[in-house]
């Protein structure tokens, strides 16, 4: 690295996973190696079962990989505690998932208040609900809400911590098309108002138009790794 070249936000060497023993040992990540710049916007596409969850968690701090590591802003997350990986994962990375597993008997402003609780410094959780456009749901719970609604309070909740970096596990999977490119126009503006990182898995490949960056697996191995220089507007995006 140059000494004026940017360090990346993140940074995977040469990771690999297995799952199970024997006869039923499945490889799910082979010798993975790639770096997301700090803000970018890094999508990994790939096909049911090409590793991208596993890829996911492992950068979240939830899974451990068997070889390898993976630096976030310079820390070796592979080489911490469980303690460090429980602060790591509070403080510095939000994470969306597919099922938003929000709290059923709290409503859209306590489930994101839970998490800002966690935190030294939160953002101000008024202003993130406004920005998300659930001012007038705030009060509401998960189960009075569209997909697309609890979605977006997923997100809050990812990102009240002030967390840099934002992993989304199919943000728009269980979506319709109108909802999903809702979502995107979501993202596109958290990433544009708060330079959050932030790195996306998904099936679809229509997708990747609005990435930086795209990744994409194949029976867990890297098979393409570009940048897009002229990535597309999420309300552009052509299904
Ligand atoms: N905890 C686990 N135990 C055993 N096998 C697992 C485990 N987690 C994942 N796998 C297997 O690893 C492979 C990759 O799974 P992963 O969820 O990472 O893929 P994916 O690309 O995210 O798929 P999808 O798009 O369907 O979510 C699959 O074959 C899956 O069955």
């Amino acid at each position: 690295m140059s000494a004026h070249a940017t360090p990346a936000h993140v940074r995977v060497e040469g990771l690999s996973r297995h799952f199970g023993t024997g006869e039923s040992r499945v490889e799910v990540l082979h010798d993975v190696s790639f770096s997301v710049a700090p803000g970018g916007r890094c999508v990994i596409v790939g096909a049911s079962g090409s590793g991208k969850s596993t890829l996911l968690n492992a950068i979240g701090g939830l899974d451990s990989p068997d070889a390898g590591s993976i630096h976030v802003a310079g820390q070796e997350i592979t080489a911490l505690s469980p303690r460090g990986l429980t602060r790591y994962r509070r403080d510095h990375v939000g994470f969306v998932f597919q099922f938003y597993n929000l709290v059923p008997d709290l409503t859209v402003r306590e489930n994101v208040q839970v998490t800002a609780q966690l935190v030294r410094r939160p953002l101000d959780i008024d202003d993130l609900l406004h920005h998300l456009g659930l001012d007038e749901h705030r009060h509401k719970f998960p189960a009075q809400l569209s997909g697309g609604q609890q979605q977006r309070c997923a997100i809050a909740r990812a990102l009240v911590k002030g967390s840099d970096l934002l992993l989304c596990d199919e943000p728009t999977g269980a979506l319709d098309r109108h909802t999903s490119q809702q979502m995107l126009e979501v993202l596109e503006d958290v990433h544009r108002r708060y330079g959050t990182t932030l790195v996306m898995v998904t099936h679809n490949e229509a997708i990747t138009a609005l990435a930086d960056q795209v990744i994409e697996l194949r029976d867990g191995r890297i098979v393409r790794d570009e940048m897009n220089t002229h990535p597309r507007a999420a309300e552009e995006l052509d299904w």
